[in-house]
């Protein structure tokens, strides 16, 4: 059983993930990994989705770039949060894989963060947050990451 869950459309992705993999992994929290897409494998997707619950994952990390329709696919087939990660895997940078991920129908959200390595680590600290809300430890993990980072940038700033 893992909290988290993270699923990307390609093998491809995995430079993006690994952002992911590693902000999880300093806060603590535990994670499984599968690679599966909505156009090419949609059996897998919804094996993967509607069981998903029942395992014991609390959150899905969702990741995939173009046309991005894997986030939402999973988010159709489960009622747990999803998070999505447009990544910039094609021409278009990543612009089509934000607009597919963010502009779900009423009803059925999936919640989006920002373009590639910056949007994947932040999808980490907000399943913590999510997480964090019924299991202490895992709010406590990233509010110290939060200090640590704020004590780094006061540390280099000086002269005033
Ligand atoms: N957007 C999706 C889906 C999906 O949404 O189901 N499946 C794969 N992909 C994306 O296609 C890109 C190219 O994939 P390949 O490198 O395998 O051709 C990847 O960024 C993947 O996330």
């Amino acid at each position: 059983m893992a909290r988290v869950a993270i699923v990307m459309g390609s093998q491809s992705d995995m430079p993006y993930m690994e952002e992911t993999i590693k902000a999880l992994d300093g806060l603590g929290l535990d994670h499984e990994v599968h690679v599966m897409s909505a156009h090419r494998t949609p059996d897998l997707v919804q094996r993967f989705a509607t069981g998903a619950a029942e395992r014991g994952v609390k959150v899905v990390i969702a990741a995939a770039g173009g046309a991005a329709h894997l986030p939402g696919v999973i988010a159709s087939w489960t009622t747990l949060p999803v998070i999505g990660v447009p990544l910039p895997t094609t021409d278009l940078k990543g612009f089509d894989a934000l607009l597919a991920i963010v502009q779900m129908p009423a009803g059925v959200p999936v919640a989006t963060v920002a373009v590639g390595k910056a949007g994947a680590r932040n999808a980490a600290f907000l399943a913590a947050q999510i997480i964090g809300l019924s299991e202490p430890q895992f709010a406590d993990a990233y509010r110290a990451y939060r200090e640590e980072q704020a004590a780094k940038i006061r540390e280099g700033v000086t002269g005033f």
